[in-house]
């Protein structure tokens, strides 16, 4: 097992300050129930569960914030303010969890959790609170992937459907469906999940280079990758599917069901 003592601090931060519109209306999307227990609050288990982890920043809906903190203390235990307390480290059984105001966009709010993390983090994953139900051994591949060096590591999975490249119409155009004008090679494309991982120094150097090239980026990885910097795919897990649109709550519920019939989860 590894001395979690003498190993770098790793904590994650878990945007959850989206609304969910894919979902359609309703409560902000991690604040939904999944078998009677908010989806945010799933994602949290899902990291805290694993060793190498010490504390967690939930990013809440910045109209929520009061309401996230008082539902991350009822279902599990947080500190007040975000102070990091190694009780992992220790071989304790706690995972410290602060809360803080998300932003307009998922990079806004990851940025906004990065700022609330202690100096001494040296590794960090990025979870979406939309991926309730990752493993914890997707968790732990990803920390021994960034401790054994990559700077930015992301679980994720080949590709079941063939996926063609669509262009715009042309002016003019009238006749039915989407141009395709390439077909990519599948068997060398990735369908990636969180939490990604990295090394906290150059996700750091991403969020605040990165977006200044581009119009933002829909993971974090992607802003390692305007920087030049080498992202490795690690094995991801079809448990680790995001919860985006309505049928997605289904397959959650089924899963949870799978769960607590097997092993009482
Ligand atoms: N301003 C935002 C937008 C998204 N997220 C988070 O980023 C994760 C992935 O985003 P997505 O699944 O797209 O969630 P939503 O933005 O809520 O979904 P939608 O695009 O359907 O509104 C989610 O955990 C979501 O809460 C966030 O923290 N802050
Ligand atoms: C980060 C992510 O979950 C990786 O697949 C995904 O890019 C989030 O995208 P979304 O459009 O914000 O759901």
């Amino acid at each position: 097992m590894t001395d979690e003592t003498q190993a770098p601090r790793t904590a994650v931060v878990i945007p959850a300050a989206g609304r969910g519109v894919r979902l359609g209306p309703g409560t902000p999307k991690a604040l939904r129930t999944l078998h009677g227990t908010p989806m945010l609050v799933h994602a949290v288990r899902a990291m805290a569960a694993s060793r190498a982890v010490s504390l967690v920043v939930v990013v809440a809906p910045s109209d929520g914030v009061a309401e996230v903190r008082a539902m991350v203390d009822d279902h599990l235990h947080p500190t007040e303010a975000p102070s990091f307390t190694p009780a992992r480290a220790g071989g304790g059984d706690e995972t410290d969890i602060v809360v803080v105001a998300g932003g307009e966009t998922r990079q806004e709010s990851v940025r906004r959790g990065l700022d609330a993390l202690p100096a001494d983090v040296t590794t960090v994953l990025v979870h979406d609170a939309a991926r309730p139900l990752v493993p914890v051994d997707i968790v732990d591949g990803v920390v021994a992937a960034v401790r054994g060096g990559a700077p930015a590591v992301v679980p994720g999975l080949p590709l079941s459907d063939t996926v063609k490249e669509v262009g715009a119409l042309a002016e003019g155009a009238t006749g039915p469906g989407e141009p395709v004008v390439a077909t990519p090679e599948r068997a060398r494309l990735r369908a990636v999940q969180t939490p990604q991982g990295f090394d906290r120094e150059a996700l750091d150097r991403a969020h605040r280079q990165g977006p200044v090239q581009g119009e933002g980026a829909t993971d974090d990885a992607g802003l390692c990758e305007r920087l030049g910097l080498p992202v490795v795919v690690v094995p991801g897990h079809e448990e680790a599917f995001k919860v985006t649109r309505p049928l997605d709550l289904v397959l959650a519920e089924a899963v949870l069901a799978r769960r607590r019939a097997n092993d009482g989860y």
